[in-house]
């Protein structure tokens, strides 16, 4: 799914309506009645019984509220109407204040005069914000955000600009909820920005297909839809050969769950064979641990320190559980720069800080490969950054310098790829902050990588896997007990869902 910005959502918005032969109050009154049929089934079991304020401003995200109030006054909810006097409103807002009766009007400096509970829509902006608000705004926006019931933003928090970093003192709303119309926006995606945005849905109002296929952006949101196509289905006449061969290189002592982890993930996720290349230490944990794993040894006892592996794996995943000893940096090194150019490489964990500390083993990484960093990891590959935005762009810098595909987890993780395409993940869940869901990841992208997939495509649709195995997960456990291991129970329900398999 593409994100828009605001001048191409004004464009599609346009097209839409010539195309269909529509007026701009046909579209509005199309988009309200998905908001609205949406916030009854969602809300359903709670919002017949309690108040509802719509706080809308001059624009059209005010006409979508004007709109909003009337269909749920007419399906007999309990509505207030606040509207900001202005000299001008645009002509769909007007057109629906005519069909409204006990408008409430408000200046900036007014009391709202809010119920004390229930639902609040705010409707004051949505992707017409030029700027961020100025001071004059605050006390209207205090009222909201002080507003005790449950806050719901329609297309986007007030305030908020589509592609733009809020901070905490910003005029902005923090919306439990946001209904973002056909488009998610950029701003909905980054983390900084999550105090304005508990969740959000977006919401298909059918604007014009071709419109929106002329539009282009370097951002994207990775769903089900834009993957089932990638998923390719296993033919009667494969053998494990097939399906290529991982190594998963890494441990150390007290560090072995990661390999374990990170190689049952990979053959859970459709590699033909996995071995596990690590110190001795590890070897009965991991024959025991997972007995379809082969293992290859290096000699020493608690760390890796030779990396004698042969080059005919299809894939490697390198890094988990590792450490950073004198001894393995040395060995490591050594083995990156013996590589085939065309050696398919997934990097994590200490791989990722080892690089980081001796940024020259940069050059030594065939094109392509996939680092999957969390936040600390790319700190010490890309430096600090200023804000979310900032963080995108240095990541896209570093991505093209060096010909590589960086992973950066978090919430809706984002993929970039050295052309400077930025792909968010629309999986996962809070559940997995918690240790060895990195390892989990590394698995199955390198899994992907040695069936064929190219490195895009095994990151974008890994990442993908990974989080919905976490939501699979959470189904059965919960947020609060989900652990890494969970989460591959559930790799087969994720795989089988984006399949549409029955079981
Ligand atoms: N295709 C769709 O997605 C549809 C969206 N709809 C809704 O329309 C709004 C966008 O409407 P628009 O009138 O362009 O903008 P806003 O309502 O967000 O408000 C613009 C209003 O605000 C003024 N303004 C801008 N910045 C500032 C500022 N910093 N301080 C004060 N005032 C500011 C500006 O001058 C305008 O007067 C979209 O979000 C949807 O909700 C359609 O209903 C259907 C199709
Ligand atoms: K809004």
């Amino acid at each position: 799914m593409k994100i828009l910005n605001a001048d191409q959502l004004k464009i599609v918005d346009q097209e839409t309506i010539q195309n269909e032969g529509i007026n701009s109050w046909e579209l509005m009154e199309r988009a309200s009645s998905i908001v609205t049929t949406a916030i009854i089934d969602d809300y359903f079991d709670i919002i017949k019984e309690l108040p509802i304020a719509i706080v809308c401003g001059k624009g059209n995200n005010g006409g979508d509220g004007l709109a909003i109030a009337r269909q749920l006054m007419d399906s007999g909810y309990d509505v207030e109407v606040r509207l900001l006097k202005a000299d001008r409103y645009t002509a769909d807002n007007q057109l629906n204040q005519a069909k409204l009766e006990n408008i409430q009007y408000f200046d900036l400096e007014d009391d709202l005069d809010l119920p004390l509970e229930g639902f609040l829509i705010d409707c004051l902006f949505g992707y017409g914000m030029s700027s961020a608000l100025s001071d004059e705004w605050r006390g209207v926006i205090e009222q909201i955000n002080d507003f005790q019931g449950r806050i719901i933003s329609v297309d986007m928090p007030s305030g908020l600009m589509l592609d733009a970093v809020g901070n905490f003192e910003d005029n902005i709303v923090r919306a439990s909820k946001v209904y973002t119309f056909q488009f998610p926006k950029l701003a909905l995606l980054l983390p900084e920005n999550s105090i304005f945005v508990g969740e959000f849905e977006v919401l298909d109002i059918g604007l014009d297909e071709n419109s929106i296929l002329k539009q282009g952006t370097s951002y994207r949101y990775v769903e089900a839809g834009m993957l089932d196509i990638l998923l390719r289905s296993r033919s009667r006449y494969s053998h494990k050969g097939t399906f290529g061969h991982v190594a998963i290189i890494g441990g150390s002592l007290g560090k072995m769950g990661a390999v374990l982890m990170a190689t049952k993930s990979a053959l859970k996720s459709g590699c033909g064979l996995v071995t596990a290349y690590i110190p001795k230490c590890g070897y009965n944990v991991l024959q025991i641990g997972f007995p379809e794993a082969m293992v290859l040894l290096d000699s020493s006892e608690e760390k890796l320190v030779d990396f004698q592996i042969q080059d005919d794996f299809t894939a490697y995943g390198v890094g988990v559980g590792m450490g950073k000893d004198e001894e393995t940096v040395r060995g490591f090194g050594i083995w990156l720069q013996s590589l085939a150019e065309d050696s398919k490489l997934v990097l994590d964990a200490d791989a990722l800080n080892i690089i980081s500390e001796n940024e020259h083993l940069l050059k030594y990484l065939p094109n392509n490969s996939i680092l999957t960093p969390h936040p600390k990891e790319l700190k010490r590959l890309i430096g600090e950054w200023e804000n979310d935005l900032d963080k995108l762009e240095k990541a896209k810098a570093f991505s093209n310098e060096n010909q590589l595909i960086l992973v950066i987890k978090g919430a809706n993780s984002a993929i970039v790829n050295p052309a400077g395409e930025v792909y968010f993940n629309s999986t996962g869940n809070p559940g997995m902050a918690t240790g060895g869901m990195g390892d989990v990841l590394t698995g199955i992208i390198s899994s992907l990588l040695a069936q064929g997939y190219n490195a895009l495509d095994a990151a974008v649709l890994g990442v993908y896997i990974h989080g919905s195995a976490g939501d699979f997960a959470k189904d059965w456990v919960g947020e609060t007990s989900l652990i890494a291991s969970d989460l591959i129970d559930h790799l087969a329900s994720a795989f089988m869902n984006l399949l549409n398999e029955s079981e």
